[in-house]
């Protein structure tokens, strides 16, 4: 049987073919290159990647808690952007994935404010007050299995991992799609929501990302 590469080893040999190593934006225009041109992956992409970015400069968060590394894209946009002492923690359960975004990430030079864990959210969230010190999360982006974005939004907040300010991301509120959690964000009165509308990364379809500031119990 052909070892056909994966799409993610492509992605990276796309960065170290295209991408200066310690130069963030340079990853991120090389795999929006490689995306566009070459092969579509499911990266935020440069158009919501923007409003991503805006978000972040917004929120200027101390801690990040991300959902869904994928190839390391997203994780590199919002490391790029955070000041000295401050990281992200970034949860992925495809080891495959994983190492590929380890290797992303080194590439860009922002390692030391990016902790990679592998594992599935439903299990890692539980311990990641007493194994990280997290007292609660400034800024979580949703950008994994859309059926996973209610869950793990309920258990962030029965683990005290969601306080009064903390602001919720999501991608993919249209395309995929995420019905249950947008009708959860937009109807509690514990949660001010807004949709950035937007088009589904490296296309002309609808897609946007929804910001859901949580105002405390
Ligand atoms: N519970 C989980 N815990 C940790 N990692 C997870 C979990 N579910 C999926 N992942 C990981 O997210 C990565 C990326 N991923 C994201 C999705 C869900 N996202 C999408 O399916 C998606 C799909 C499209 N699309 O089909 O157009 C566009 C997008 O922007 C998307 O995020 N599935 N895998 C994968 O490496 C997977 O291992
Ligand atoms: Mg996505």
């Amino acid at each position: 049987t052909l070892t056909r590469t994966s799409r993610p080893q492509r992605i990276l040999k796309a960065v170290q073919r295209k991408a200066t190593v310690g130069d963030p934006q340079s990853v991120i225009t090389a795999i929006d290159h490689f995306c566009r041109h070459r092969e579509w992956a499911m990266n935020v992409g440069d158009e919501k990647g923007s409003i991503l970015d805006s978000v972040v400069n917004e929120v200027s968060p101390v801690t990040v808690l991300e959902l869904g590394t994928y190839c390391g894209y997203s994780t590199v946009r919002i490391a790029r952007l955070l000041p000295p002492g401050a990281c992200v923690i970034t949860l992925e359960f495809n080891p495959d994935y994983a190492a590929i975004a380890r290797q992303v990430i080194k590439w860009s030079g922002l390692e030391d404010k990016v902790q990679l864990v592998e594992g599935a959210s439903g299990d890692c969230i539980p311990w990641m007050k007493e194994h990280f010190g997290v007292q609660a999360f400034d800024l979580v982006f949703l950008d994994h299995w859309k059926e996973r974005y209610l869950p793990d939004t309920k258990l962030l907040e029965e683990c005290g991992l969601i306080q009064k300010g903390t602001v919720l991301l999501a991608d993919n509120v249209i395309c995929p799609g995420t019905p249950d959690y947008l009708e959860y964000v937009r109807n509690s009165p514990r949660y001010n929501s807004h949709y950035y509308r937007s088009h589904l990364e490296y296309t002309k379809a609808e897609d946007g990302l929804e910001k859901s500031v949580f105002l405390g119990y």
